[in-house]
Parts: structure tokens; sequence; C-alpha cells
């Protein structure tokens, strides 16, 4: 890419404010500090066992998942970087337990920042490509100390979100409202330069996400409509699919997010009590937001998810999410079973 036509994060950050009246400094500061620190969890992924940093940290985060030490690194990375920018009211993380209050001794701004430090853990010991996922609120008038019910805010509101890949190249994948634009790291230069602005997911797809190991843990509607996808040319969708399953949302959503695409987590009744296994705040929310901005949808396979009311920080949902047509096709099959049970 010529030098002429290279738009920095940074500069396109400046030429959304100047064009959206509600991106304000604040904000862009907060996207800017937040992409900072994803370029040195991106350094320390890419460091492998050379960093020390593979395997266990020998802890369990809230949700009773053995934490990685790249998961904890991760996070005091960007619990650190975005402590002293005055941008933030608040963070709150996969992998902490509450949320996290902004030190009396930094000045405080009116955003709350969610994130899953870092996607696909069970990715990092074997070099596939991980990420990192967040999600910006505004954090509601007078609340200098917000509490868990300040970030349970549906996912409508969210003034930005974003997820970066740590993979061959180091991507950055941001809506603040007005399209999905994709930067890359470039490594030399040491900043993110846009590389694919308002990409859009195609509608149709032969191409599904999803982790088959669960099937016969699936609900009805649920296998019926993966029996059908399974059945190819022959069957009632009267097209053969191709299937793929990296384990690292962030990957599987870049790859729909490139080429179209349904990316599933049902529910499943291994744990019953359990709506799913993805996280709303951290991780459904985010993504919805970023596959909407890109055309696409994202439900439960019954709601949309960006309409969901949270009712707690670490809350988890099923999640369909990719090309519109496709997802309007597996949610047909939840909407008939709903009407004949
Ligand atoms: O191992 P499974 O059950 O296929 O689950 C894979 C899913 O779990 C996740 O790894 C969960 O994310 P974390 O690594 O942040 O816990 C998703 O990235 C991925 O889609
Ligand atoms: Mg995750
Ligand atoms: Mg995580």
């Amino acid at each position: 890419m010529s030098s002429s036509r290279t738009i920095s994060l940074m500069r396109f950050l400046i030429e959304e404010q100047r064009a959206h009246p509600h991106i304000n400094a604040d904000l862009r500061l907060l996207i800017e500090v937040v992409a900072r620190a994803c370029k040195t969890i991106s350094i320390a992924v890419g460091k492998g066992d050379l960093g020390g940093l593979l395997g266990e940290a020998g802890s369990g985060n809230v949700q009773g998942e053995a934490q990685q030490k790249l998961d904890v690194l991760s996070n005091e990375i960007l619990l650190e970087a975005n402590a002293w920018g005055g941008h933030l009211a608040g963070c709150a993380s996969e992998e902490m337990d509450d949320p996290h209050p902004i030190p009396d001794v930094y000045p405080k701004g009116n955003y709350l920042l969610l994130f899953d430090p870092l996607d696909g853990s069970s990715n990092i010991d074997v070099n596939i490509s991980v990420g990192t996922i967040f999600s910006v609120l505004r954090c509601p008038d007078g609340v200098t100390e917000p509490r868990v019910e300040h970030y349970c805010q549906a996912g409508t509101t969210q003034v930005a979100a974003g997820y970066t890949v740590y993979g061959p190249s180091t991507l950055l994948v941001l809506t603040l409202g007005h399209g999905t634009h994709v930067f890359t790291l470039d490594r030399e230069l040491g900043s993110f330069v846009l590389t694919r602005r308002d990409v859009k997911i195609p509608a149709e797809t032969r191409e599904f996400a999803i982790n088959m190991s669960n099937q016969r843990h699936w609900e009805a509607p649920m296998q019926r409509y993966i029996d059908d996808l399974l059945a190819g040319q022959q069957g009632p969708r009267g097209k053969d699919f191709n299937m793929r399953w990296v384990a690292s949302m962030v990957a599987d959503v870049h790859r729909i997010l490139t080429r179209g695409g349904i990316f599933i987590y049902p529910w499943d009744k291994k744990d019953a009590a359990k709506p799913g296994k993805l996280r709303l705040m951290y991780e459904a929310n985010p993504m919805a937001f970023i596959v909407e901005q890109a055309g696409g949808k994202a439900t439960t396979g019954r709601e949309r998810i960006l309409d969901l009311q949270p009712t707690a920080l670490h809350q988890r949902v099923p999640v369909f999410l990719g090309s519109s047509a496709e997802v309007d096709a597996a949610m047909a099959y939840h909407r008939e079973h709903d009407s004949q049970s």
C-alpha cells in the first residue's frame, strides 16, 4: 500500500470524529489505548515459548475455567493501559469476578470498557490464532463508581466494539456504529493501518462453524437444522455445505466476516443450567454489533442478541451469527419447533 493512501488507525479515528458528533476525543483516546494494549498482547503471543508464557497460570476465573498465563497477562495489560487515560469510569473482564474501578488517583471518564482479554485460550499452546474482544458502553450520567447494574446494558447501547486476531498477521476489526472496518498491524511501523473499509458479509453461504462433538446434547430444532445442512444437495436445503471450527471465536468470526458463513454455539444439555457457553457482555454483544454493522445477523436462535437485557455481568447466551439468510434459516427451525410445542 503506497504511503499517500495509507490510513492509520489514528487518522481514521480523527476522520470519524469529524464526521460523527457522538465520537468525541475520549472515545478516540479509548480506542487508541485499547489498540496499543493489543499490540503489546500481540508481541507477548508472538513470543510463544520463548517468552515463557505458554501453559496454565495455576488459577481459575469466575466461570470456573483454568486460566492460562496469557489470559492473566492480557488482562493485566488491558487494565494497566486503561487506568490512567481519564477516558474510563471502569472496566469489566471475563477474567475478573467483579468490575474493576479506576483508582481514585487517576482522572475518570464517561465510558465503561468490557473485554475478553484472550479469546480462544485452548489454542494458545498449539500456536493457533487467538484474539481480544472488547465492548464500549457509556457510563450512566452521574455515576462515578459504576456497579454491576451500570454495566448490564443491552447491546444496542454499545458505542464501539472490536476484536483483534493474533494470527499470521495481527488484525483489529472495529465498529463505532458506522460500518465495520479492518486494520492490519504493520509490524515494522508499529501501527494499525486501515486495510478493508466497510466490509459486508455475503447474505448467503455454504459454510457453517460449530463444535459437532456436542450434537447429541443439542435441542431438537438444532439437531434437525444441522442434519439438513449435512444432507447437502439431496436434502431439503438443496446445496452442499462445508464445515470449519477453529475453536477461537475471533478466528471463526473473522472467516465469516471475510467470506460469509454461520457461526453457532447453541445451548446444550451437558450442563442444562448454563444458557450457553459464550459470554453475552464480552463475546456475544461486541461480535453481534460488529456483524450487524457488516450487514449480517446475530441471534440466540430465537431473539436478536443486541436486544437482550443483561441480568448478570458473566451471563452466557446461545449464539447464531453471520450471513443473514442463513441465520434466518436456522431461526426458522426454532420457530417451527416452538410453534408446535
Ligand atoms: O472448545 P469449544 O467448546 O469448541 O469452545 C470454543 C469456544 O470457546 C471459546 O474459546 C471461549 O473463549 P475463551 O477462550 O475466552 O474462554 C471461544 O473462543 C470458542 O468459540
Ligand atoms: Mg472468549
Ligand atoms: Mg477469554
